[in-house]
């Protein structure tokens, strides 16, 4: 396909077979730089991602990095009010693999969330975000080695469908006529309907099942002991309860999953290993504190879009923040995939060279293990562990081992990016 702004390097694409994803030795990855942050980011992490494929192969792989554009940069180069450009789309589809940094979202009015768009529009229902402990990692818990868990977020569906109205818009009105109209005992229950803006909250069976398989998948693969659906199903029965029932049906229904204990607890048996997968379930406000008293007894969490939102952060913060907490957007039927940190743009360290890189990189990393490039993926781990434990950290780690008491020296986000590639000798 020919591209306006794109200038695709030589490379080659990444394609896929039998559902196995084929890379060539260069294949042609695409970037988005980012908002706020995202540039002095994606600076520190992209010599890292080359140092080490180039260690790890020797010349023999390479990356042919392709900058492609969305939020202000693409205002920049498409043109005002150009925030997702068609083809930026039509290049992860052509291309299907692609490492994004954050993009602003404005609160109340303005644009919806490119970054909901992107996943949306590409149908990246699985939005995977491990969240482990680095040794050395400060941490306002004293277990953090307790906390090895990986969310998988539904990623299309749920509020975040954008389906919703201000208050006193003729859309709103309409609505609510509609429902005082054909559902007058539920237009009765909406406390102040002058007022009130109103929003839609999709969950269906198909968003659910594929989500949840991605889930139990994963924890076959990788030998983990169970998978927790976490949603609020006591209050939104039709939407987050059905979410959970789904997801034990898809247990027992695709993989043979028996009541545990008088259910609605069920166990399998992993077919790879052998070994016992309990599925479970937990009201989200509850799972929020077991989270923080008992982080050893979860492992795999599937939730939905919203859920995950606050989880993420939140076990984030239990391994030293979001500086730190990488993930990916994955449609695991066509192998598109786009890779980014949990956090956002943190504007008011805009420019500054002095946020932590982790998140990207290990996102990088992330995206490495993906194509099978493990070689690569795995020196980025050894350099972050040797890096973090000589205490060479950026200013939210910093700040943390100077209140412990604990020596530390202050990086800047590029510094720390150099740090890791020297790491890696
Ligand atoms: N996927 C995406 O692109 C996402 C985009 N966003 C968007 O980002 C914008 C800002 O959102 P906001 O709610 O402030 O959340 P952010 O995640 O951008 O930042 C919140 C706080 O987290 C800490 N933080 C974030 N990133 C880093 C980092 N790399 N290293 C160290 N610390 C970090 C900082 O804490 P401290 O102040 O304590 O130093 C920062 O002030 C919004 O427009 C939002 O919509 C938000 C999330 C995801
Ligand atoms: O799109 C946004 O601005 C926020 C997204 C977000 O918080 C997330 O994906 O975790
Ligand atoms: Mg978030």
């Amino acid at each position: 396909m020919a591209y306006k702004h794109i200038q695709v390097p030589e490379g080659e694409k990444i394609t896929i077979q039998n559902g196995q994803l084929q890379v060539p030795d260069r294949p042609i990855l695409g970037f988005i730089e980012g908002d706020g942050t995202g540039p002095d980011i994606w600076r520190a992490s992209q010599p890292v991602l080359d140092a080490a494929v180039e260690k790890a192969y020797g010349g023999k792989k390479k990356i042919a990095w392709t900058e492609i554009y969305a939020g202000e940069k693409a205002n920049a180069v498409y043109g005002e009010a150009v925030w997702l450009p068609e083809e930026t789309l039509d290049f992860i589809r052509e291309y299907r693999v692609a490492i994004k940094g954050p993009l602003t979202t404005p609160v109340g009015g303005g644009i919806r969330s490119i970054n909901v768009a992107l996943r949306q529009e590409l149908d990246l229902y699985a939005c995977v975000r491990p969240v482990q402990w680095f040794e050395g990692v400060p941490s306002p818990v004293r277990h953090p080695e307790l906390v090895n868990m990986v969310i998988f977020r539904e990623n299309t569906e749920d509020i975040y469908a954008g389906i919703e109205w201000a208050a006193g818009t003729s859309e709103a009105k309409k609505l609510l006529e509609f429902l005082k109209a054909e559902f007058p005992k539920a237009y009765g229950k909406i406390r102040f309907p002058e007022t009130a803006g109103v929003g839609i909250k999709p969950i269906s069976q198909e968003g659910t099942y594929r989500l949840v398989e991605a889930a139990i998948n994963y924890a076959i693969a990788n030998n983990l002991p169970s998978v927790t659906l976490v949603h609020k199903g006591n209050i939104m029965k039709f939407t987050e309860g059905a979410f959970r029932d789904w997801g034990y049906r898809l247990a027992k229904e695709k993989y043979g999953a028996q009541d545990l204990d008088g259910s609605p607890w069920q166990i399998l048996k992993n077919p790879r290993t052998g070994g016992d997968i309990v599925i479970k379930d937990m009201i989200a406000d509850n799972f929020l504190q077991q989270i923080l008293l008992r982080p050893a007894e979860y492992s795999v969490v599937a939730t939905p879009n919203l859920n995950g939102d606050y989880l993420s952060d939140a076990l984030a913060a239990q391994v030293g923040g979001i500086g730190i907490a990488p993930g990916a957007n994955i449609n695991y039927y066509t192998g598109h995939a786009v890779f980014e940190a949990t956090h956002g743009t943190a504007p008011k360290y805009a420019g500054k060279d002095q946020v932590n890189p982790s998140s990207v990189i290990l996102s990088g990393e992330m995206m490495l293990r993906y194509l099978g490039w493990t070689e690569a993926a795995d020196l980025i781990l050894s350099a972050m562990t040797k890096t973090i434990a000589q205490g060479r950290v950026t200013y939210d780690f910093h700040r943390l081992m100077v209140a412990e008491g604990r020596p530390a020296t202050l990086l800047k986000c590029s510094e720390f990016g150099q740090a890791l590639v020297e790491n890696m000798g």
